[in-house]
C-alpha cells in the first residue's frame, strides 16, 4: 500500500495584479501559476523543471504562504495550511522549511552561526539559550560544520559552508518536508556534489521529502524520485524522473530537454528547437498552453486541454476524470497520446 500524501496542492493559482488604473487599481493580472496539482509523499522527492519565469519560484512561495494564492488548496499531513489559525498555522508551516538559491542573502550578516542555526527554534519560544547553543551544535555537525564554527559571522565561510548553516537553520524545527530553491546553483561545481550528498545524507537519516526546483535536468534527474514540467504556470507533464527524463512525452519537455548538453551532445543544438520566449503570462491562450511554440500543432489545439493521465506507483493508469489522490504519472498533450508525433 503506498504512503498517504505529506503534501497535497489542488487547484493552486497565483494571480499577481498590475497596477495602472486610478488609484492604483489592477487593470490586468500576471498568471503566474495556473491550477496546480501536486503531491509529495513522506520521504519522496519531486522536482519541478522548467525554464525561466515559468511559474517554479511563484508555485513553491505559494505553498508556504510567501506569496499569496488566488484560488486552491495545501494540504499538508491532513491539514489545509491556508485555512488553519494562529499557533496550529504556525505549527504546519514549521514542518515545512525552505532553502533558498543564495545563502548570502538568506542569513542575517550580524548573527552568529549559533544564533542562525537556531532562529525557527527561538521565533517559536520556550528554549532556554543553553538548550539553543546545545541544538545548534548538534544541527551543525549534521551537515559537517564544526563546533568553533559557532561563534563565527557568515562572511567568514565559504558559499557552500553558507549553504550548510542555511540547510542545519532548515532542519532545525524538524520538518518533513524541505523546499529547495535551486540549492545549488549559486555554488562553485566541486561544492555543488557535497551539498547534494549532505541533502541525500540528511534524507536518509531523516526521512525528509523534497521539493526541488531546478534548471538542472540532469541534477533532477540524479537527486529526484519524480519530476513535473513547468510551463506558463501549468504542469505540463509529471511521473518519475527517469521516465520523464528518458522519454517524455509532452513536446515542450522534448524541446526542454533537447537544450540540455548531454555526453551524446555536449552542446546542445538551439537552432533545432523552439525554446524563444515564454508567452505573454497576462493573457492566457486558449486550449494548449504550448501550442503557440510547439512543431506539432494542429487544428483541435485551440481548444483542448492535454490530457491527464493519473496512476500509482506501481504504474496503473487511469484516465480522466483524475483520482487526486492518486499518485500523478503524467499530463499529455492529446496529439502525442493520439500517436501523431
Ligand atoms: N511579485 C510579482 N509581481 C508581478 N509579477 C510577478 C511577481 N513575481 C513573479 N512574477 C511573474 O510571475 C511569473 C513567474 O515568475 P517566477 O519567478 O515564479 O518564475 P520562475 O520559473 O521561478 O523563474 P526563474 O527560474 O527565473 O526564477 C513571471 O512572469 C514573473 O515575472
Amino acid at each position: 500500500m503506498t504512503a498517504a500524501p505529506l503534501l497535497s496542492v489542488e487547484d493552486l493559482t497565483v494571480n499577481f495584479p498590475i497596477p495602472g488604473g486610478w488609484f492604483g487599481r489592477a487593470t490586468s493580472h500576471v498568471h503566474a501559476v495556473n491550477k496546480v496539482d501536486l503531491t509529495i509523499r513522506p520521504g519522496e522527492s519531486l522536482g519541478i523543471v522548467g525554464e525561466s519565469g515559468c511559474g517554479k519560484s511563484t508555485l513553491v512561495q505559494a505553498i508556504i504562504g510567501l506569496v499569496e494564492r488566488s484560488s486552491g488548496k495545501v494540504v499538508i499531513d491532513g491539514q489545509d495550511f491556508h485555512e488553519a489559525r494562529g499557533r496550529r498555522k504556525r505549527e504546519i508551516r514549521q514542518q515545512m522549511q525552505i532553502v533558498f538559491q543564495d545563502p548570502q542573502s538568506s542569513l542575517n550578516p550580524r548573527l552568529p552561526v549559533w544564533r542562525l542555526i537556531t532562529e525557527p527554534l527561538h521565533v517559536r519560544g520556550g528554549m532556554s539559550k543553553a538548550a539553543l547553543r546545545a541544538r545548534a551544535a548538534e544541527l551543525a555537525a549534521s551537515v559537517g560544520l564544526r563546533p568553533e564554527h559557532l561563534d563565527r559571522r557568515p562572511h567568514e565561510f565559504s558559499g557552500g559552508q553558507r549553504q550548510r548553516i542555511a540547510v542545519a537553520r532548515a532542519i532545525s524545527t524538524d520538518p518533513d518536508l524541505l523546499i529547495l530553491d535551486e540549492p545549488t546553483s549559486a555554488l562553485d561545481v566541486s561544492v555543488q556534489a557535497q551539498i547534494i550528498n549532505l541533502l541525500l545524507k540528511l534524507q536518509r537519516e531523516l526521512g525528509l521529502a523534497y521539493l526541488m526546483i531546478s534548471h538542472d535536468v540532469s541534477l533532477v534527474r540524479h537527486f529526484c524520485d519524480r519530476v513535473a514540467v513547468m510551463y506558463l504556470g501549468q504542469i505540463v507533464e509529471a511521473g518519475p524522473a527517469v521516465q520523464v527524463l528518458d522519454s517524455p512525452a509532452h513536446p515542450y519537455t522534448r524541446t526542454l530537454l533537447a537544450t540540455v548538453p548531454s555526453l551524446k551532445h555536449p552542446l546542445p543544438e538551439l537552432a533545432a528547437t523552439r525554446v524563444g520566449e515564454l508567452p505573454n503570462n497576462r493573457i492566457l491562450p486558449t486550449g494548449c498552453y504550448y501550442r503557440d511554440r510547439c512543431s506539432f500543432a494542429a487544428a483541435g489545439c485551440d481548444s483542448l486541454q492535454p490530457l491527464v493521465e493519473f496512476g500509482d506507483r506501481a504504474g496503473t493508469v487511469s484516465m480522466s476524470p483524475p483520482d487526486k489522490a492518486a499518485w500523478p504519472r503524467s499530463i499529455r498533450c492529446h496529439r502525442a497520446q493520439a500517436g501523431d508525433i
